[in-house]
């Protein structure tokens, strides 16, 4: 192999040897100086790795705490503009063909008038040539719904032009992208082969290698499809030029969401292995059916089919959808790839030593280990060397995404307005909306008892509107930072006596920010002092300019007291529907957001659902966040059960795995299979996410952290029942300091653990000691959730103890406390003999017989001890599970109170676990 000198590589880059001779020291090349010599292949490394685009950026992830593992990922911005062997492999590929329809119209009327805007849509809609850079737009550009359809828009039917590409290797891909942008006719205007072969052959100065396209053999049984297929391989690899072809890429924006999906999933690699021919034919079949219904496509091993009958856009986008994936490089092998892929994992897929991975890694300056997991475009780089092809995998996510691109296109029709109605407090909020239920023409319709579900429905004079219940700004943003957006206008209630207050500008701040138009309900208009102009003017600072003081804002002057204005109000509400012109599909599969959720005695699970689309019927099979369901039982705001609900309507579903939270997504599905994996995918995923955020310290992982170097410092959060407590554990704690870790303490104080010790812990980085005292179940909530390491101890040595055993790594407690069960004193009764008895209601799991019990009053742990007697009623009990009530005495404390709690717990023997 002819060896290339350093100087050599550096002239071609423009830069001097001795700049790239360092550069080359420093990332680790055996080079000793410009005049070394490198073999082709790490000549050509260099060329693609630091003389292309040397400020590629890495940008590391930790995923996996207890494992290490890192996922390491390229900046979709980098990644996009990197290798200009993209964009020539682009160019080779697929990208021509958009090009071609792109340049070859702008060329023709170019080579007419020189600088005259391109008459063509196509060009106007996709002019960025091979040479350009694709700008970051490049997926806005997707989403422009053309109505000119791009060559790649257009499935070429035509099955012998592949095969004649295929004959003529010299000139592969210029003639092959021809033959693909010579089938839509009414696309490429005035075509002249030769320019096409001009500007495609453009940017193939560089010359390739590694992820070059390998001509000469397709698979002639199924070149039907050659053509769409051809141009959608790249969408994979090359995200953002897939995007320029004027095909919304559905893999950007979801493996960008899905990003920590896959770590377990990548690991099933032989499952997914071989479905990957299935998958492959199954999509293949959705192409095909172009003018079929069905649809089919598999992620996991599940298979889902739904029998479209949507309109002509749904169709369109299935075709648009779905992603084809026919080998015309023969030669290469495909890997599906989820999200990541293990450095370990993707060796063993290509069938070499993980260690040949690790080093093109290097190559590319990303340190990495086996465990570690690159993502798509990282993985697609290295098998691209070793002869692989990266293919992106169709997650559960991807899957149902899919399905809601096929429900849409139905004919859509007005719906109620969704409102909410803020204001300050007492400035009538209750009162306006009370005022509004009366006015219900439903109201007196049989069977109906006002419900709390979290939003109703009121069927006025003027038209029906929906009402979310849950006045205040603080639901309605905690409902936005999930990303639900239900409300379609907000109603600003202000008192007419009181003016502009605090919360009202909290409220206009949160409405603006989520850009929901207001409507101003000036309110106690009745009262002698009301000053409604006076409202106006101090709206007005706000933005907030009345229509007849010139501006756009509707302002309605009420008293909810006398019930005025109360019917201009509701009309003015229509009239700001009318204008925002919402609209809804009533024959779709219905989709909306979980308004509130809560999990009910007797019926289990129950959740709120908004309907925002489609209608929701009895047995439909749904995903809620992240369980699923069977819709077994529907209620209306009235308590009044439902076969179906449409847009707009708010409903009480009963059937859920779990309860989800408020503002979660709510979608139909296929099938009961479809629910259950999607479920499952994203507990996964959140069960990932909680791991991934483990990289939190904690008494366990300190030891390991130390041996890394990550921690210098133990900071210690500890909240005692007294403050003698404090000091001796405060001062004790820090003596514990050595040469390798410090042990400070952050914050200290008396009384129970509350949230802010979590968030602060959170924050900084510090776990939270607590003497006699217990979280409540909330505060142990948030902790898991922030990943705080919380430890309640009795006595300073213990806790001091296994600070220090931490420290030396010798933490391995064989014992540990679990806690089962929670039950509130309710009542409290003397017993002859006995003592005093606790009349309990068990909140929490269950209580024992047997269980340890620690009486805990307002935070504080008053006392521990053992359970001396369980009853239920009269009879003796073993257990007792939450919901239920029972009698339970405490040895030898009689001291327990209405309100205490009792936390009964076992102790649990751990595992020792090998440091
Ligand atoms: N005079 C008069 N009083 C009213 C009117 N509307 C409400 N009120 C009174 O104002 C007080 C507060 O009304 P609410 O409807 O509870 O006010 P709110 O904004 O819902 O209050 P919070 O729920 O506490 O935020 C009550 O005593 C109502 O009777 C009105 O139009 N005129």
């Amino acid at each position: 192999m002819s060896r290339v000198r350093v100087y050599e590589l550096a002239k071609e880059a423009g830069m001097t040897g001795k700049d790239l001779a360092d550069k080359l020291i420093a990332e680790g090349y055996d080079v000793k100086g410009h005049s070394s010599t490198v073999d082709e292949e790490t000549a050509e490394k260099i060329r693609r790795t630091m003389l292309q685009n040397p400020e590629t950026e890495l940008v590391a992830k930790r995923i996996d705490g207890s494992q290490g593992s890192t996922v390491i990922r390229r900046r979709a911005t980098i990644i996009r503009r990197r290798p200009k062997t993209e964009e020539q492999e682009t160019a080779e590929d697929m990208e021509a063909v958009d090009e071609q329809a792109a340049a070859e119209p702008e060329e023709a009327a170019g080579s007419a008038d020189e600088g005259a805007p391109a008459t063509s849509a196509a060009a106007a809609g996709d002019e960025t040539t091979a040479d350009q850079e694709p700008v970051p737009a490049a997926e806005e550009q997707a989403s422009v719904p053309g109505e000119t359809a791009t060559a790649a828009d257009l499935q070429p039917e035509d099955e012998g032009e592949a095969p004649a590409a295929a004959a003529e290797p010299e000139k592969p891909a210029a003639q092959e992208e021809k033959q693909l942008a010579d089938q839509p006719a009414q696309t490429v205007v005035g075509e002249e082969p030769g320019k096409v072969q001009k500007e495609s052959k453009k940017p193939k100065k560089v010359e390739r290698k590694g992820i070059a396209r390998v001509v000469g053999s397709i698979d002639l049984p199924i070149a039907e499809e050659s053509g769409e297929e051809d141009r959608s391989r790249p969408k994979k690899a090359v995200r953002s030029t897939a995007s320029k072809s004027g095909r919304p890429n559905l893999a950007v924006p979801i493996q960008e969401e899905t990003t920590a999906d896959s770590a377990d999933r990548s690991r099933k690699k032989g499952k997914r292995g071989d479905d990957e021919e299935d998958d492959r034919d199954r999509r293949g079949k959705g192409l095909r059916g172009k003018g079929k219904k069905n649809l089919k496509f598999t992620h996991f091993d599940a298979e889902y089919q739904r029998g479209g009958k949507r309109g002509k856009r749904g169709r369109k986008a299935d075709k648009r959808i779905v992603p084809s994936t026919i080998e015309m490089k023969a030669s290469k092998r495909k890997i599906t790839v989820f999200d990541t892929i293990s450095v370990s994992d993707l060796a063993a897929r290509m069938k070499i030593k993980a260690s040949e991975v690790i080093a093109k890694l290097m190559g590319l300056g990303v340190m990495a280990t086996m465990n570690q997991a690159v993502d798509v475009e990282t993985a697609t780089l290295i098998a691209a060397d070793f002869g692989y092809e990266i293919e992106q995998g169709i997650t559960e996510e991807i899957g149902i995404q899919m399905l809601d691109a096929q429900e849409e296109g139905g004919e859509t029709r007005m719906r109620p307005p969704v409102v909410t109605v803020m204001g300050h407090v007492d400035h009538g909020k209750t009162s306006i909306l009370d005022a509004i239920r009366k006015t219900d023409v439903a109201e007196g319709e049989a069977g109906g008892i006002t419900q709390h579900i979290g939003a109703y429905h009121v069927r006025s004079r003027a038209g029906d509107v929906t009402f979310v219940d849950t006045p205040g700004h603080a639901a309605f943003t905690e409902m936005r930072s999930r990303g639900a957006q239900i409300t379609d206008l907000v109603v600003l209630v202000v008192a007419a006596d009181d003016g502009v207050m605090e919360q009202t500008k909290e409220a206009i701040n949160h409405a603006q920010a989520a850009n929901v138009p207001i409507l101003v309900a000036v309110n106690k208009i009745d009262k002698p002092n009301a000053d409604p102009d006076r409202v106006k003017r101090e709206l007005s600072d706000f933005g907030l300019i009345p229509e007849d003081w010139g501006g756009q804002t509707i302002y309605c002057e009420t008293s909810a007291k006398n019930n005025v204005g109360i019917d201009e109000l509701l009309e003015n509400i229509q009239l700001l529907a009318e204008i925002l012109e919402l609209k809804a599909d009533a024959s779709r599969k219905a989709k909306g957001r979980v308004v509130e959720a809560q999990l009910d005695k007797g019926r289990g699970a129950v959740a709120t659902v908004l309907v925002q689309d489609g209608t929701l019927r009895n047995g439909d099979y749904f995903v809620a966040g992240q369980y699923s369901g069977k819709v077994r039982a529907m209620r209306d705001d009235k308590g009044r059960p439902l076969k179906e609900a449409g847009p707009s309507t708010p409903v009480e579903v009963q059937g859920l795995s779990g309860v989800p939270q408020a503002g979660d997504e709510f979608i139909v599905v296929t099938d009961e299979k479809m629910a259950k994996n999607v479920s499952q995918a994203r507990l996964m995923k959140a069960r990932e996410t909680e791991l991934a955020s483990g990289s939190k310290i904690s008494l366990d992982k300190l030891f390991e952290k130390m041996a890394e170097g990550d921690v210098q410092e133990l900071r210690v959060i500890i909240r005692a029942d007294v403050q003698g407590t404090l000091e001796a554990f405060a001062k004790a704690a820090e003596e514990l300091s050595t040469d390798a870790i410090k042990v400070r303490v952050l914050h200290e104080g008396t009384g129970t653990i509350t949230d802010s010790d979590i968030l602060l812990a959170s924050a900084s980085d510090a776990i939270i000691i607590g003497f006699n005292v217990r979280p409540t179940a909330k505060i142990k909530e948030l902790a898991s959730r922030e990943n705080v390491d919380l430890r309640s101890y009795d006595v300073i040595y213990h806790a001091l103890d296994d600070i220090r055993k931490a420290m030396v790594g010798m933490l391995d407690p064989t014992f540990e406390e679990e806690v089962i069960g929670t039950a509130e004193i309710r009542d409290t009764f003397s017993v002859p003999k006995v003592g005093r008895i606790a009349g309990c209601s068990v909140t929490n799991g269950v209580i024992r017989r047997n269980a340890g019990v620690r009486v805990v009053r307002d935070g504080v742990v008053v006392y521990t001890g053992k359970i001396s007697s369980l009853k239920r009623f009269k009879d003796d009990a073993k257990e007792v599970v939450s919901g239920y009530e029972c009698g339970i005495g405490v040895e030898n404390f009689n001291d327990i109170k209405v309100g205490d709690l009792l936390e009964a717990f076992v102790m649990q023997q751990v595992e020792a676990k090998l440091e």
